[in-house]
Parts: structure tokens; sequence; C-alpha cells
């Protein structure tokens, strides 16, 4: 069945109150935001989703898809819900290299592994500063490591429909490229996220208060050239960890010319 809208129809905030938004839409191709002070409940909406609830949650929302009522099978059975979720405290806990992995994933979602294996690893390797080598036990990864390859690994392997990713600001990756590989084409995207670069990569955004949806907000033309401008301060946040991470000394001009570029 091919996915081509969600739909949250609101609830109650926390103290029982309808929430603002009592319907939200999420069409095929759109990157949604998530956006909330600590503990406003983004995760919660975000784990609505995910369970595809039907008012048994303490939000009490119901998640249509297709404009239907999900069927029981696919609310029960985890590979059938064709949901892939990306969270900032994910872990690789197997004691196995990277290939024997990725191919095991694939195996087990039944796709061609031909030449699989390189490509996982080089989109991976596009969005971290610390190589991935297709030999290197899972567990020894680094954190940006990791995070790299879950992006690449959902991008290509898990290839779910409807992906929701929770913060992934702070996993030490170039997580504008991030976004937009596991975006591809014509997906469902919402993005937990607290970054002026990620939220303003999105086309609207909802804000979060007191465990309930508030406001909707589209981003403007101004917003989508102000996340390009922070795109490019970010890279460059980037590139001046990398080099001291390996010993290098910076200098002004490394300030200086950066700042000509941004
Ligand atoms: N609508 C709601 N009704 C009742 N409880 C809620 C609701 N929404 C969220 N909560 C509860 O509030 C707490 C905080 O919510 P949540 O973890 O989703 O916030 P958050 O915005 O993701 O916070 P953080 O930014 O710290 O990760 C959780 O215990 C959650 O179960």
């Amino acid at each position: 069945m091919e996915i081509t809208e969600i739909k949250i129809i609101g609830g109650v905030d926390k103290c029982g109150n309808d929430e603002n938004v009592r319907e939200l839409i999420v069409k095929k191709g759109e990157i949604f935001g998530v956006v909330g002070p600590t503990g406003s409940g983004k995760s919660n909406l975000i784990s609505d989703i995910e369970q595809l609830s039907q008012g048994d949650t303490v939000s009490g929302r119901k998640i249509m898809i297709n404009n239907e009522i999900p069927s029981s099978e696919m609310r029960r059975d985890p590979r059938k819900r064709r949901i892939a979720q990306l969270s900032q405290n994910m872990n690789f806990l197997a004691d196995m290299t990277v290939e024997e992995f990725l191919l095991m994933h694939a195996k087990s979602r039944g796709i061609n592994s031909e030449g699989l294996v390189n490509k996982v690893i080089e989109l991976a390797n596009n969005l971290t500063g610390e190589p991935i080598k297709k030999d290197y036990n899972l567990t020894i990864l680094s954190g940006g490591q990791s995070r790299s390859l879950m992006v690449a690994d959902v991008a290509v392997i898990s290839d779910s429909p409807i992906v929701l990713i929770d913060e992934i600001e702070n996993a030490g990756i170039k997580k504008h490229e991030a976004l937009e590989l596991l975006a591809g084409y014509g997906k469902i995207v919402m993005v937990i996220t607290h970054d002026p670069v990620l939220a303003l990569m999105t086309n609207r955004r909802v804000v979060m208060r007191n465990g309930a949806m508030t406001e909707i907000i589209e981003t403007s033309e101004e917003e989508k050239e102000v996340s390009k401008r922070l795109n490019d301060l970010d890279g460059w946040m980037l590139s001046m960890r990398e080099k001291v991470r390996h010993g290098e000394k910076l200098s002004m001009g490394d300030i200086q010319n950066t700042c000509k570029t941004c």
C-alpha cells in the first residue's frame, strides 16, 4: 500500500484540555518540524505516530493513514508499520562488523545486497568527519559514526515511507545533508529539533506547549535563506571541530576566511 498522507487528530494537553490544533495532515514529500521547550510533548507526539495511536495514549490523539484508521495488523506488527525512527539515544549493540550488519539487514528486508555495503558506507562517510570502514566492529563506532551509519541505513535499507527523527542535532554529523538524505524523494518526514538549521529546512513546523500542538508555522522564503546561511556556518563549525580533534591548531585566519564565505 502506498502511504500518501498521515493525519493526526488532536487530543488533549497535560491538563486534559483540547489541544489547539485539531487536525494536522502531513503529505508525502513533506518535511515537517516539531519544536517546543523541554517537556512540551515533542517525543510524545512522535511516539503517538510511531504507535499509530487510536485514542489509547495519554494525549488521546488518533493517527490516520491515507485518511483511514490503520489496520490492526499494521498497528501490531512493526514490520508492517513501515515507519523508521531515528533518535539521538539509539546505539548499536550487536557484536558484528559494519559489513555483516548491513548484509544481515538487507537480507531481512529482502533487498539485493550487491554494491549495497559500499553505497551505505559512502553515504555515511559523507555525513561524518571520521570515515567508517566496513570491517570496523559496530561497538567501536563513535557517536558521530553510529549516527551517520544509522541515517544511511535508514535511507537505503529501511527505506520506509514515514521517517520520524528525534533530535539529530547533537550527533556530530552534517545534519543538513542527513535530513536531505533521509527525506529522499516522496517520504513523510517528521523531525523534532531545537536547531534553527533543521527547523527552517522544513516546510512547516508545529509548536508544542504543555503536551499540546498549539500552532503551525509555515516556513517563509526568508527563513529558508536564513537556513542556508546558518548551514554554511554550521559546516564551518564542524570543520573547526575536526581540525581540533585531529590535533591541528587554529588561527584567526580560519575565522576571517569563513566570515567571507558566510
Ligand atoms: N498530551 C499529554 N498528556 C499527558 N502527558 C503528556 C502529554 N504530552 C506529553 N506528556 C508527558 O509529558 C512528559 C514530557 O513529554 P515529552 O518527553 O514528549 O517532551 P519533550 O518535548 O520531548 O521533552 P524533551 O525536549 O525534554 O525531550 C512525558 O512524561 C510525557 O508522557
